[in-house]
């Protein structure tokens, strides 16, 4: 098996000289606060907008002496939309003030449209639609980005430098794409979670003790993510086939799974009602 360490990114910010606005410190902002200054961003170029932040992202701004709710603050060369996409229409005209012509606006919210955006902060206001999802809180996160025509090439790298803090950075091409990605990657954690959960549910409900047979789930979600991460040369069905001897317990498990009402017919049905979902959102 070739197996690479874990390597965290390697995003450098220690150079980074745009002013970047926060607005939204929660649980996505908050981890792309961390992984910024993680790698070294300066935190005197950051401005955090937000009411209320999580008490632990409130400690990280206070540590670093972070400008929390400035009465004005300065325009922005990248302002961060990372509030709940059901209050977005309300807060997004309350930060227009720091959106200026070198501004690029990134929204990290589910089914706000580039259009919806565009509407907001300008015709010719360069926006990147993205959607990460919560690995970015130890780095390990993966973010599609949609970019409108108005994002130059400086902007675009300045972004990607953001986002890469916190993980990869995939592209798109097509904006539309960003409805199915938030379906596969950005839920995507919740169904792996879900399948810790289920998977223990069904271990206790087989006749092992139920503390014990959540240990044995957790663990084995964590090693199998873990060696999957290690071994960026092996497709996941060639680790799932490592584990499959001819007619052996897998085999018989696996039939299940895979079968009429298998976990992939789920998962075409699952992945259809979160982008479906994401199409509703931008309204
Ligand atoms: N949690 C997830 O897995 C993912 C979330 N997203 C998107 O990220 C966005 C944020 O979600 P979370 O971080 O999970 O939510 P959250 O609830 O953890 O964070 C939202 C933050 O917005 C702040 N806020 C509320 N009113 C505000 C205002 N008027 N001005 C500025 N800030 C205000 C809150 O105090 C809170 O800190 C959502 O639009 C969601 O669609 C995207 C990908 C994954
Ligand atoms: O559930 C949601 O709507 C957000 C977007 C992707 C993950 N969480």
């Amino acid at each position: 098996m070739s197996a690479a360490p874990a390597t965290p990114s390697t995003a450098n910010l220690a150079d980074f000289t745009g002013h970047v606005v926060l607005v939204g410190a929660g649980q996505m902002g908050g981890a792309l606060l961390r992984g910024w200054l993680f790698h070294g961003l300066a935190p005197s170029r950051v401005t955090i907008i937000d009411p209320r932040p999580p008490a632990n992202i409130q400690a990280v701004i206070d540590a670093h002496g972070i400008a929390l709710d400035p009465v004005s603050p300065a325009i922005a060369d990248v302002l961060i939309v990372a509030v709940k996409p059901q209050i977005a229409d309300e807060v997004m005209p309350l930060v227009r003030h720091v959106v200026g012509p070198q501004t690029v606006v990134v929204s990290v919210m589910a089914g706000k449209t580039i259009a919806r955006l565009e509407q907001v902060f300008g015709a010719t206001t360069a926006v990147v639609r993205t959607i990460p999802n919560t690995p970015a809180a130890v780095g390990r996160g993966i973010t599609g980005a949609a970019a409108n025509a108005h994002v130059n090439a400086a902007q675009r790298s300045a972004v990607e430098r953001l986002l890469a803090a916190v993980g990869r950075v995939e592209w798109l091409a097509r904006e539309d794409w960003i409805d199915i990605v938030t379906a596969v990657s950005g839920s995507g954690p919740a169904y792996v979670f879900f399948l810790a959960e289920t998977l223990a549910r069904a271990g206790a409900a087989a006749g092992l003790p139920s503390d014990l047979a959540a240990r044995l789930a957790r663990a084995t979600v964590e090693g199998a993510g873990e060696l999957m991460y290690r071994s960026p040369d092996i497709e996941p069905a060639t680790l799932r086939q490592n584990v499959t001897s001819p007619n052996g317990t897998t085999h018989a498990a696996l039939q299940v799974l895979m079968g009429q009402q298998g976990i992939d017919v789920a998962f075409m049905e699952a992945i259809a009602a979160a982008a479906k979902r994401s199409r509703e959102l931008a309204g």
